[in-house]
């Protein structure tokens, strides 16, 4: 096996009649976070379940480590973590009980239970049942169960919503930090932002159809036909100004006068740019 963990090609999903995901493809290499983006219904999660062998496709090829999603078998949750809203934790357990259960099933020793609790932000919880912990704490539980085995590829659906921003950047620095010791990394999200900041490469999923893919930077810049820039002057003036040889003119005269406190190009959003492709926001 190379260093692609998850493939698929030309993937399709029909319910029925009801054709959900339509011919997508997308790459995702060791050490890399992949972003899959679209509103509610567009198919993000079919595609995780497909993935993990949960679903079978209607079309297409998917690989996971080199193995097809057709001939997924149990050995292959040795090798992947999931986080979903079904998250499988066992309220009356312990927060450690819950971790040293699925230690046991995934024959993790059971020494690496506590640092990982230290890691998560979770070790003075560790005696509470999982049932009384907040979202948050909920959250990182799940996100511990499924990193407990040190997995290659790791599955997210949706980790931070509904989150409070803080715990959303614990989580978002714990998965870079899982990114650089080479977890390859599916995540699915509302979220542009969070998706702007972690992710290597983003698919924009609208009803079923991937309509943009690469880097987040590449996406927002293709579509910033319009550049414009913001302007505050030191006497609190604000200015708005689209290219063109007067701004030109303008912020070269401002400049010689040192007169300008901040200046910025409004460079499209991936909000700004999935609203543009397909006249629907993502939230
Ligand atoms: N088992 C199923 N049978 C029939 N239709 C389904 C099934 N599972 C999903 N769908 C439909 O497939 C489409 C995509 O659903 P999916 O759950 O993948 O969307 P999503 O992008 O994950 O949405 P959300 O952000 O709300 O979780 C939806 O129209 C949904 O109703």
């Amino acid at each position: 096996m190379n260093n692609e963990y998850i493939s698929f090609h030309h993937l399709s999903k029909k319910f029925q009649n009801d054709l959900v995901l339509k011919d997508i493809s997308a790459v995702l290499h060791r050490g890399e976070i992949l972003g899959f983006l679209g509103p509610s219904g567009a198919g993000k999660t079919t595609t995780i379940k497909i993935l993990t062998g949960q679903l079978l496709p209607t079309s297409g090829e998917a690989k996971v480590l080199g193995k097809r999603c057709q001939d997924i078998d149990e050995s292959i949750y040795e090798q992947i973590g999931i986080v979903t809203d079904q998250s499988g934790i066992y309220e009356r357990l312990s927060v450690y009980d819950n971790l040293k259960y699925f230690a046991r099933l995934l024959n993790v020793p059971l020494k690496d239970i506590d640092p990982l609790l230290r890691r998560i932000g979770l070790y003075d919880h560790r005696k509470k049942p999982a049932g009384r912990l907040s979202k948050g704490q909920t959250q990182r539980l799940i996100l511990a169960r499924a990193i407990l085995h040190r997995p290659k590829v790791l599955f997210l659906d949706e980790p931070t919503s509904g989150l409070d921003p803080t715990t959303a950047l614990e989580i978002h620095r714990m998965l870079l930090e899982l990114k650089e010791s080479g977890m390859a990394i599916f995540l699915t999200t509302h979220n542009m932002e969070e998706a702007s900041k972690l992710c290597d490469h983003v698919a924009l999923l609208n009803e079923g159809t991937i309509v943009e893919y690469g880097t987040p930077e590449s996406i927002c810049l293709k579509y910033n036909t319009l550049k414009r820039y913001r302007v505050r002057l030191q006497d609190g003036s604000r200015h708005e100004l689209e290219q063109s040889e007067e701004t030109s003119r303008k912020l070269a005269g401002w400049i010689s006068q040192n007169v300008i406190e901040t200046i910025h190009s409004c460079e499209p959003t991936l909000e700004t740019v999935f609203l543009t492709v397909t006249g629907r926001t993502l939230s």
